[in-house]
């Protein structure tokens, strides 16, 4: 059985503007101990993705049919204080800004102490010190740092804090979502390195989200590739690297520095469609260079070539 499976997801948000079709039938599966990476350009869905798994969408949007199963159960069908304990305990989330988990007025001690309590864990303070410190120390924070407030750090040691905070209740998932986009390149692979250790160390299973496929390749065992709200392309990350199938993949590949094998980066043409009405057929279609009438009319399902799944006539 699979830690997590996602089944047929469909998520809608209701805006001034319209109704934004944000996940259109989405569906995949993480083992335990496996490391998935979500890939896509911006505005495939990829954050929707992971805050439909924790429930964590704004009041707005709408979970239109599906499931995500977690060790079996189905999270959507949950009352809330049962999900309060899943998040954190089972599962959790980091952001792109870490301070979407860390209050600016807050000792960093104070944030991990809250979340033992929350979590009814009984810890008296100095416990909750010693193991809050002992898990900073394992995400390369020094432990003095727990009596500091998180303006006091620096981005990627502000980044380690949320993750190790992430990981205080050893959760069997972390959802990475886009966690080292506001990092510069040096401090970005020092983060990869950091969650290659906690998949070895924690056991911790991890979605990996990003719009990045060269970090892709550096973390996940296996990889969705997102567009337009559906899932393209999903496999094991060597081989759809070596030999993607979609030309949104392979698009994808060609716009990234050293994978993909060209030496000049070609930037995909044209822009992501506007979710409000997405093409007819295939979604990708208008900026495909092996488009034909049947893409533009038949939507390709997604199917098992081999070992992976794509979505595309020609393929
Ligand atoms: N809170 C929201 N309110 C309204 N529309 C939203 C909201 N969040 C996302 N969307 C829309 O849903 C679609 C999917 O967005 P989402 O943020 O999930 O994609 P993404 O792949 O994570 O992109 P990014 O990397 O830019 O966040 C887009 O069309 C986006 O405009």
């Amino acid at each position: 059985m699979s830690l997590l499976e996602v089944r047929d997801l469909k998520v809608s948000y209701t805006t001034r503007r319209g109704r934004i079709e944000a996940l259109s039938g989405v569906s995949l599966a993480l083992g335990e101990g496996e490391v998935v990476g979500v890939v896509g350009e911006s505005g495939s869905g990829k954050s929707t993705l992971g805050q439909a798994i924790l429930r964590l969408l704004p009041r707005y949007a709408h979970i239109e049919g599906g499931e995500v199963l977690f060790q079996g159960r189905n999270l959507l069908e949950l009352e809330e204080d049962e999900m309060r304990e899943i998040r954190g305990r089972e599962i959790a989330m980091v952001f792109q800004d870490p301070y979407s988990s860390l209050n600016p007025v807050m000792r960093i001690i104070d944030h991990f102490s809250e979340l033992y309590e929350e979590h009814g864990a009984g810890y008296t303070r100095e416990e909750a010190a010693k193991l809050a410190g002992d898990i900073l120390e394992k995400m390369g924070v020094p432990r003095e740092k727990l009596l500091e407030y998180p303006h006091q750090m620096s981005g990627g040691q502000r980044q380690r804090v949320a993750i190790a905070l992430g990981l205080a209740l050893n959760p069997r998932l972390l959802i990475a979502d886009e966690i080292t986009t506001a990092l510069d390149a040096l401090v970005e692979a020092q983060i990869v390195d950091l969650l290659k250790e906690v998949r070895h160390t924690f056991k911790t299973s991890i979605l990996f989200i990003t719009h990045n496929m060269g970090l892709v390749a550096q973390l996940a065992d296996k990889v969705t590739v997102m567009y337009a709200g559906k899932i393209v392309e999903f496999g094991n990350t060597r081989d759809v690297i070596s030999s993607p199938l979609h030309p949104y993949t392979k698009a994808l590949l060609a716009s990234v520095p050293r994978i993909g094998g060209s030496k000049e980066l070609q930037p995909i043409p044209g822009d992501p469609p506007d979710m409000r009405s997405p093409p007819p057929g295939c979604r990708f279609h208008p900026r495909c260079p092996l488009a034909t009438e049947k893409c533009r009319s038949e939507e390709p399902p997604l199917k098992l070539k081999g070992d992976r799944l794509v979505a595309c006539h020609y393929a």
